[in-house]
Formats: structure tokens, sequence, C-alpha cells
């Protein structure tokens, strides 16, 4: 079971000597010239009616054969997969190190009469009182009902969180653009920066403006500096503290840090600690999503992850998309050596997919220890980065393609474009583009073509070498229909899974964030001590001497 060291397992090591004996031998070329149908078998659709959503998953070019397919398959049985699914399901307190249960699936799940799971713990029978809540506050500030101190509707959201409290809502108000209500302005404050809120309250007019402080602790040192900051800012035009109830409301699970702040419990949308930041984006921290884009389709969006919440749970593994996607990545993360894997969605509406999935991957697995305290002989969680299609191509793919460096890539693509302009013609060079890469980088290209390519200039050696791709570079590619709310909640549903599944196999916590705390703590300490160079105490030099130098060049 999960705490387990994964080399412990016998398919781990029956994965160690298939790699030492065919890793040479996995070459997609010969993989794909020896089986015509390597396609159909190694491609996997997800279909949902209700949302409408259809995925298709198409893991082919990986370098990957049945033989180490099963071994993988294995793996996960072996290492307990369904039942730690199935715990998380149920509400068992999979989060060890913080006793909690992890239960981002109960604020997507319908009530159980309407075909929901049915889930044991305490807060899950409020979660469709929060929705309602969220419905009528985002119904009425959309309609204009709800009016600023002077009578006027709401115009500007701020957004002021960080981490978890942000990521997710920059994320999907990005990838959602398209069903936004374009009078209602989405921003989204988080760096401690003053910049970042200096900037944002520039564009804004106090009479029309709502803030929304999300914070799950409501203890974040940036989300509550810049709460405050944003509520003096409000004050000096408003005057007066009661006009504060109008706009500003809190997403949290603290309600004494809240009404401390001066909100009120009314205007508080509550969640609870079972709700992960990094997976809070389905809970109240969704509020400016609501706005945004309206209740229905923020519903939707909910409807679509439990869609691919029901097919991870109850998909034999073999077809199951997020074991599938966890196992290929487990193949390269450990086997291969791979350090990173790169998200490229061929959609300029998910831009931020990739930085959403930095915090949702990294911060879940990027673990040292397994859940019983050992200290781990093998690869964890993966660096997570990427940037929409076609820009990447004319960034970094170079590396990707000729590099030394083996990089796992996602190609994401919807096969509808929201925006069909001239003639759809975009779209269609769009494609070719998704449709290629992993063409290029699956298949290469040979000396012998190079040559032939290069004619009279061939004798240059060093030129033909240059123009070599070695290919052999695995890929998953992605296809959706459209990128609805539904199809989008399915898709982040299917990466948070497939995360779940390795932290499984991993024997890690992917549920706690204890590296994040070391640094706070230092900061708090060393603020105290920035105002005088004689309180500059229990530091190395190299610190010591960095908080000097600012302290003798500051003006
Ligand atoms: O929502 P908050 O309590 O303000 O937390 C915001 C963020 O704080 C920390 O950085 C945690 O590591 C994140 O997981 C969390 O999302």
């Amino acid at each position: 079971m999960t705490g387990t060291s994964a080399t412990k397992y016998q398919a781990w090591k029956k994965l160690q000597s298939l790699h030492s004996s065919k890793s040479s031998k996995l070459v997609l070329k010969e993989l794909f010239a020896s089986d015509p149908s390597r396609f159909s078998t190694l491609s996997k659709s997800f279909v949902s009616s209700s949302p409408d959503v259809n995925i298709l998953l198409d893991y082919s070019k990986n370098l990957v054969d049945e033989e180490v397919l099963s071994s993988l398959f294995e793996l996960a049985r072996e290492a307990g997969v369904e039942g730690f699914r199935d715990d998380m399901f149920a509400g068992k307190h999979i989060n060890t190190s913080e006793d909690r249960a992890v239960l981002h699936v109960a604020l997507r799940n319908p009530p159980v009469d309407k075909g929901g799971f049915k889930i044991d713990e305490e807060g899950v029978d409020e979660v469709h009182g929060v929705l309602a809540h969220i419905k009528e506050f985002s119904d009425s500030v959309r309609s204009g009902a709800w009016k600023g101190y002077t009578g006027k509707a709401i115009n500007t959201i701020v957004n002021i969180g960080i981490g978890g409290s942000d990521l997710g809502p920059v994320m999907v108000t990005e990838a959602l653009k398209h069903y936004s209500k374009r009078d209602l302005k989405t921003h989204f404050v988080s760096n401690i920066d003053g910049t970042d809120l200096a900037e944002v309250l520039k564009l804004c007019d106090p009479e029309t403006t709502l803030f929304i402080v999300a914070s799950k602790t409501f203890t974040t040192q940036e989300t509550i500096t810049n709460a405050e900051s944003a509520k003096d800012w409000f004050l000096q035009t408003a005057k007066d503290k009661e006009h504060v109830a109008k706009h500003f409301v809190a997403l949290s699970t603290n309600t004494q840090g809240v009404t401390a702040f001066g909100i009120s419990e009314s205007n508080m949308f509550a969640f609870w600690d079972w709700v992960g930041g990094r997976y809070s984006l389905w809970s109240a921290i969704g509020l400016s999503i609501a706005l945004a884009i309206g209740f229905d389709n923020f519903q939707e969006m909910l409807d679509g992850a439990h869609a691919m919440d029901k097919h991870f749970k109850e998909t034999k593994l073999e077809d199951n998309l997020p074991v599938i996607l966890a196992l290929v990545g487990i193949w390269y993360n450990d086997f291969y050596g791979a350090q990173t894997q790169a998200l490229l969605p061929y959609d300029q509406y998910m831009k931020k997919f990739a930085d959403y999935f930095q915090q949702g991957d990294m911060e879940s697995n990027g673990k040292s220890v397994t859940k019983d305290g050992s200290r781990v002989d093998y690869e964890t969680g993966p660096i997570i980065w990427g940037q929409s299609g076609t820009n990447g191509q004319h960034a970094f793919y170079q590396l990707i393609h000729q590099g030394t460096k083996l990089i796992p890539c996602d190609f994401l693509a919807p096969i509808e474009t929201l925006n069909p302009i001239s003639g759809g013609k975009h779209h269609e060079i769009l494609l070719s583009n998704f449709f290629a890469q992993p063409e290029a980088l699956a298949f290469g290209k040979t000396e012998e073509q190079v040559v032939e390519e290069l004619g009279a200039e061939s004798s240059n050696a060093a030129l033909v070498k240059s123009k070599i791709f070695e290919g052999n570079k695995p890929t998953n590619s992605i296809l959706f229909q459209k990128l609805t709310p539904g199809t989008l909640g399915a898709l982040v549903a299917l990466y948070e899974h497939k995360i779940h599944v390795q932290g499984a196999i991993w024997g890690i916590n992917s549920y706690d964030q204890m590296g994040v705390e070391l640094g706070k703590v230092l900061a708090k300490a060393i603020l105290k001590q920035l105002g005088n160079e004689k309180d500059v105490q229990g530091h190395d030099s190299s610190t010591t001497g960095l908080i000097h130098h600012y302290q003798k060049n500051r003006k």
C-alpha cells in the first residue's frame, strides 16, 4: 500500500530490467512499422454526454510496448492505486501528515440521488449550500442588482489571493474568457510586491469595484497585506467602514480571521480543510470564475470534472486516462531519468494551463520522503513547464527536438475553435502544427534524408549533422472537441488524478506542502530585523552581507 518505497515492488524491479534490456529497442519508427494498428490499440477516449465532452488520448507515440505497458499496470495494481483512489473518494484521511481527507471530488459531486458518490465527511453536506450562495451572489453582481456604496453596479472584480487561491481562478478565467461577461473586468493580485496591487488599483473605481479576499487559511502574509492595503485605498474615498460590506467578500475556511478583518460572515463563502489549496478552484475559491463566466458555466465545469471523476473511479486501469498518463510519466521519470514534463496546449485560451499545473503537480509531488518517513531512492514529481503552441515552437522547441535532454511532452488541442476567423484558416494552421510536432519528435529526420535534401551542399558534413533529428522523443496527444467549461473541468480533473496516481505509486503524501514553510518562517524573522543593522542576527555571512548591503543602500 502507499507509503511503501516504490523500489520494493516486483513490478518496479521488472520495469528496471525491461528498461536495461530493451530501451534501445523501443524505437518508435520500428514500433509503428511493425504494428499497423498501434494507434488504435494505444489511444483511448473519454466521452460524456452531460455535459458534452469528448477527449481522445493518443499515447501511441510513447517508448512502450505491450510488455512495458502491462508491467506498468502491474505496478499500479501492486502499489494499491485502486484502493488508494477509493479511499480518497470515501473520505479516508489520505493526507496523513495533516490527518485530513482529500475531497476536491466532493466539490463537484452531484447529490447522491442524482448520481453522486456517497461521501461521509464533515462539511460535505454543506457543499451545495455554498454553491447556492455562489450562484445567488454571482447572479446578483452580474445582473447589477448588487450595488456599491453609492448605488452603482459593480463593473470590476479584484481577486486578492496567492498560490491555490489565485492560480486556478487565473487559469480558468483566461481559459473560459470566451464565455465571460465582457463589461465585468476581472483582475488578480497575488504578489506582495506593491507593484501588483498598485497597477491594478489604477484600473479601479472604488464605487464600482468588488474585492474578493481569497485565502484558505486567512493568514497568508501576502494576501492579508494586499487586502489591508486595498481596504485602506477603498476607505480613502468611501470613508465609512460600513461601506466595506458592499465591496469586500472573503473566501476562506477561517471565519474568525475573516470577521477580524472586518468582513461580515454573511459575505464569507466557506470551504473546508479537506480542500487542498491547489485543488480549490472548484470551491468558493472559484467565486471570481462564477462572476466572470456565470454560475451555469461554472456548474458545467464542475459537471465536466465530475464526469472525469466517475471515469477515474469506475474504469479499469487499462482504459483509465489519468492512470495511463501517470504510468507513462513514471516510465520516463523513473526509468529513463527524464527530469521534466512539458504541457503544450494548442489553444491560446489555455496559455496558463502549465503555470497552473506547476503548483498542482510540483507542490503535490515535489516530495522526498514516503508517507512512512523513509527517504525515497528514486525520482518523484517532474518539473512541469510549458506554454501555448505555436509560441513555444519559436522559443524552446529547438531543445526538445535536438537538445541532449529527454522531455516527454503532452500536446493538447481542440478540434473546433471558438474563434473561426478568416474562414477557419488560423485553426487549420494551428492544428497542422499540433499534428506535425509530435510526428517530427517521434520520427525525426535521418542523415540520408538530410543528404538528399541538401544536394551539393551535403559535402559539408557539419551542416548535415546539424540538420539531423534523432527522433524517438515521446509525446501524448490529447484532442478534445471544443474548449467548453465542461471540457476544461474534465481536463483539469484528468491531470489532478494523474498526480494522485503518481503520488500513490511513489508512496508520498501528495496533499501536504511542508516545503513552502521554511522560507516563510525565515522571512518573518528577517522582516523584524530589517529596520536596524544591529538587529541582523543569526544568519550566515552571505545572508547577513546581503541584508547589510540593502540597509546601507536603501533610500
Ligand atoms: O489560500 P491560502 O491559505 O492563502 O494559501 C495560499 C497558498 O499558500 C501556500 O503557498 C501553500 O503552499 C499553497 O498551497 C496555498 O495555495
